[in-house]
């Protein structure tokens, strides 16, 4: 039995492979498709993940949209939003984060043993708080925390982080990709993974599971596969 979720990332990304501008500012990249599309799949999944970093700059709500979604997991016994997941080190997740707020369902901080005290506190009144590793989350002892909590399959939302966390981790199964028709630019613009990057020996390989045209971009679906 795997001692991990079924994990999957999706990204939207420009032509140049930025997900936010230079300032880290939010850019529309996907359609109208594309984002009901990413609905659908957060609607199918557990839990929905994304890094601090993405908290502060984006104030994400992670919600499912669609009524007709909500309705459906409702009447499958389920609460209408997944599980919403912070990887949160120091927690610094705002108490009026929209992640924390907006919407039913349960709410999950990943800290680590270096995350203050008075803090843990806090978030504990808006949020279950787990814990894993010494300075910042250990993600692959996070993965086996969730799977013992009953998470299946785990949709990873970003950023470029913790994307970079998980896959050097081997944490990964498959990635979507949407690639949107516009250039963004910047050296310091997140990419869909930063982090320090794999030596030449090591790089990633993937697995081609799909391509579609999708509003004026195209999507991807990749599996990763496993280091030879
Ligand atoms: N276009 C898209 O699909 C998306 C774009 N974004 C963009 O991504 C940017 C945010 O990305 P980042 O700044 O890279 O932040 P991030 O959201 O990837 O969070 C990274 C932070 O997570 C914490 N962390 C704790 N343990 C970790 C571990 N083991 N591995 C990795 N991270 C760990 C660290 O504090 C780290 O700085 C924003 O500009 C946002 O707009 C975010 C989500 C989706
Ligand atoms: N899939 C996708 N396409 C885009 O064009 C985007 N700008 C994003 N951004 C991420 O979506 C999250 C917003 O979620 P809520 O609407 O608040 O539920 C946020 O994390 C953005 O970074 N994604």
């Amino acid at each position: 039995m795997t001692e991990r979720p079924f994990v999957f990332i999706n990204s939207a990304m420009s032509a140049d492979g930025k997900i936010s501008t230079k300032e880290r500012k939010q850019v529309r990249i996907s359609g109208r498709k594309d984002f009901d599309r990413m609905d659908s799949l957060r609607a199918s999944s557990d839990a929905i993940m994304v890094g601090i970093g993405t908290v502060l700059a984006d104030d994400p709500s992670l919600t499912v949209k669609s009524q007709g979604r909500k309705l459906e997991r409702k009447q499958a016994g389920l609460e209408e939003n997944p599980a919403r997941i912070v990887v949160d080190s120091k927690a610094r997740t705002p108490l009026d984060a929209d992640i924390l707020i907006k919407g039913e369902g349960m709410r999950i901080v990943l800290v680590s043993r270096s995350a203050p005290a008075d803090r843990i506190e806090k978030l504990r009144e808006k949020a279950t708080v787990v814990c894993a590793g010494d300075d910042e989350v250990d993600l692959a002892a996070a993965m086996g925390k969730l799977k013992a909590m009953g998470m299946k399959r785990l949709m990873v939302e970003g950023g470029a982080t913790l994307n970079w966390g998980m896959l050097s981790a081997g944490l990964v199964d498959e990635i979507y990709t949407f690639i949107g028709n516009l250039v963004i630019g910047g050296r310091t613009a997140p990419t869909f993974v930063d982090g320090d990057g794999f030596p030449e020996k090591e790089i990633l390989k993937l697995d081609l599971l799909g391509a579609e045209r999708m509003d004026e971009g195209i999507l991807c679906r990749w599996k990763v596969l496993p280091e030879p």
